[in-house]
């Protein structure tokens, strides 16, 4: 299986209208990959609070056209990172959108856990409720977003439901970078799945991001790491070594605690 991970650097001075037709031609440029990971919120910027409202799109607004064309055009599963959703109610969410090879949005998660304390984010969202897994013809996805990372029982209730390789999309701080690569290793570790994780890059609202998108397969390995600057992390993997790795060595089935 091949995925590419696209680590979008989200510059405050290029137009949001503009990087979406920069986003969808580099998604299109991945055609002949099985999976194409985007950010969390490049549309805007993770940190861009206060473009949160007026950027809101419905879900198949702007960024659900331009990326379904995008699918459709390169015939890729597409997980576009996440935009702000405005819902009927006029609720904000932190949304990822999951497009199939013909363009159709198949399957959104709303973020769960909420960055900002009781700031930023997490006063200006809702929080989603529901955890997301996908199938894939080659392996089960589950979705989590940014700060999803820290909270390992997300993870394990994604494995529980059938997940084999973990999409992550963020807009990780630099200063926490150290943070980043050592939860993406334990999620993979702990859950004895592959994470793929999709950092942005550049820096948004005086916020640097950390780049560095990771790769890690189930024994806990980094396959690929990117380096802080916007580029395309592709990588191949088998996913048949999730069973293997929980079949040689089946720590998930010595859990306790449920
Ligand atoms: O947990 C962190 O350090 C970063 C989380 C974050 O930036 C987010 O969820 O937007």
């Amino acid at each position: 299986m091949r995925a590419s991970l696209i680590q979008i650097d989200v510059d405050p001075d290029e137009s949001v209208n503009s990087r979406r037709s920069r986003v969808a031609s580099l998604v299109r440029d991945q055609a002949g990959s099985d999976l194409v990971v985007l950010p969390e919120l490049w549309p805007v910027g993770a940190f861009a609070y206060e473009s949160f409202g007026r950027e809101a799109e419905a879900l198949r607004g702007p960024t659900h056209d331009a990326m379904a064309a995008a699918a459709h055009d390169a015939g890729v599963w597409l997980h576009a990172g996440s935009i702000v959703e405005r819902e009927d109610s006029g609720t904000l969410y932190n949304t990822t959108l999951f497009f199939n090879p013909d363009g159709a949005l198949t399957r959104t998660y709303r973020k769960i856990h909420r960055f900002g304390f009781d700031k930023g984010e997490a006063a200006m969202m809702g929080a989603g409720s529901e955890l997301v897994t996908v199938p894939h013809p080659s392996t089960v996805l589950g979705f989590a977003t940014c700060y999803d990372l820290r909270f390992p029982e997300l993870f394990r209730g994604l494995v529980d439901a059938g997940a084999e390789t973990l999409v992550v999309s963020a807009g990780w701080p630099e200063r926490r970078r150290a943070h980043w690569t050592l939860l993406a290793q334990a999620r993979a570790v702990e859950n004895q799945a592959y994470v793929l994780a999709c950092c942005s890059a550049g820096s948004h609202a005086g916020v640097p991001q950390a780049g560095h998108s990771i790769v890690v397969d189930p024994w806990g390995e980094v396959l690929a790491e990117a380096g802080p600057g916007e580029e395309v992390l592709t990588v191949e993997f088998d996913p048949s070594t999730v069973a293997t790795t929980r079949d040689r060595f089946p720590a998930l089935k010595d859990r306790v605690l449920r």
